[in-house]
C-alpha cells in the first residue's frame, strides 16, 4: 500500500529529500543533449539516497509534444530505478472534468502522487480520492504555498482563522476516511518559506504527509523547518530542485557527481537541524 511504502523507504534511507526534476533545456550542461538524459543521470546519481523525485509539469508542457513524452520518459525511467513519482500537476476541476484528469494520472503506473488546488472544493477533489484508492495512489493539497504573494488569498481571515487553517482542517477531514496504515492517502503542501503557518498546519494535519517545498533556491531552511516541526521528522518530504539540478554550476564537478553531493550535504544539514531539536 502506497503510504506504507513511502514510510518504509524513507525510513530505510532516513532522508525525506524528494529531488525535483523541474528540468529547463538551458539547465542541459554542456554534452547533455537531452532533458531524458539529463534526468536519467540525475536519477541513476541520487536513486539509492532519495524514496522519491517529483517531476514539476509546467517544465515539460512548455515543450507541446516532446516535452509532454519526457515528462512520462522520466517518471517510468524513476520507477524503473525505484523511486516512487510526484507529478506536480496542481490539478482539480468541475467533478465531470476532474474525473478525466483524475483518470489522466492517478490510472498510470508511472506515477504515484499528484498535487492538486482545493479552490474549487469538495467535489472538484472527490474524483481524485475516489481514484486514490481505485489505483493505490496518493494526493498532496496545496495548503499554503512557498511563494510570496501566497498570502493574498491563503492568509484571509474566515471566520476569524486564516484560510490556510480552514484548508488545512478540511484536508484532514477528507483524509480521515483515505487512511493507509498511520497515514492518510490525502497529504498537504506547506512551503518551508512560511515556517509559523508550517508548525500550524502540522498542528491540525497529524496524519498526513505534508510535502514540502520552498528549501534551498526560496530561501527556506533545514532550521526553519526543523523548528516549525518542534524535532519530529516524521510525516514529511522537503522537495529541493533547482539547488540539486543546478548544483554542477557551482562546483567543478560532473553534473550527476555534484547532484549526489548536494542531496547528502542537505540530508546531513536536515539531520544536524532536527537532532539540535530532538530534547
Ligand atoms: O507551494 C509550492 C508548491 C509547489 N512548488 C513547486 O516546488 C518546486 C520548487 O522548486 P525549487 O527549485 O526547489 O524552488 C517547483 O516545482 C514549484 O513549482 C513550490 O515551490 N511551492
Amino acid at each position: 500500500m502506497i503510504m506504507q511504502k513511502l514510510q518504509e523507504s524513507i525510513g530505510k534511507l532516513n532522508n525525506p529529500f524528494v529531488v525535483g526534476l523541474d528540468t529547463k533545456i538551458d539547465y542541459l550542461p554542456h554534452g547533455v543533449s537531452s532533458v531524458v538524459e539529463f534526468n536519467s543521470g540525475i536519477i541513476d546519481s541520487i536513486y539509492d539516497v532519495v524514496a522519491a523525485v517529483k517531476i514539476q509539469i509546467a517544465m515539460y508542457e512548455e515543450r507541446g509534444v516532446e516535452g509532454i513524452e519526457e515528462f512520462y520518459r522520466t517518471a517510468e525511467y524513476a520507477k524503473g530505478r525505484g523511486l516512487m513519482v510526484i507529478a506536480d500537476v496542481k490539478r482539480a476541476d468541475i467533478g465531470d472534468t476532474a474525473v478525466s484528469y483524475s483518470k489522466a494520472y492517478l490510472s498510470r503506473d508511472c506515477i504515484d502522487f499528484i498535487t492538486l488546488n482545493p479552490y474549487l472544493g469538495y467535489d472538484s477533489l472527490a474524483p481524485f480520492f475516489e481514484d486514490s484508492e481505485r489505483y493505490d495512489k496518493g494526493v498532496f493539497i496545496l495548503v499554503k504555498t512557498s511563494n510570496k504573494s501566497s498570502g493574498d488569498i491563503q492568509n484571509l481571515i474566515v471566520e476569524g482563522r486564516p484560510l490556510y487553517e480552514v484548508v488545512a482542517d478540511k484536508v484532514a477531514g477528507w483524509g480521515a476516511v483515505h487512511m493507509d496504515g498511520g497515514y492518510s492517502r490525502i497529504g498537504g503542501v506547506a512551503g518551508a518559506t512560511y515556517p509559523d503557518e508550517l508548525k500550524r498546519i502540522r498542528g491540525i494535519m497529524r496524519y498526513n504527509y505534508l510535502l514540502i517545498p520552498g528549501y534551498g533556491a526560496q530561501g527556506g531552511t533545514a532550521e526553519d523547518i526543523a523548528r516549525a516541526l518542534d524535532g519530529d521528522i516524521n510525516g514529511i518530504l522537503i522537495n529541493s530542485s533547482r539547488k540539486v539540478l543546478l548544483a554542477y554550476r557551482k562546483s567543478n564537478k560532473d553534473y550527476r557527481e555534484a547532484a549526489r553531493n548536494k542531496v547528502l550535504r542537505m540530508k546531513e544539514e536536515l539531520r544536524d537541524a532536527f537532532n539540535d531539536r530532538v530534547q
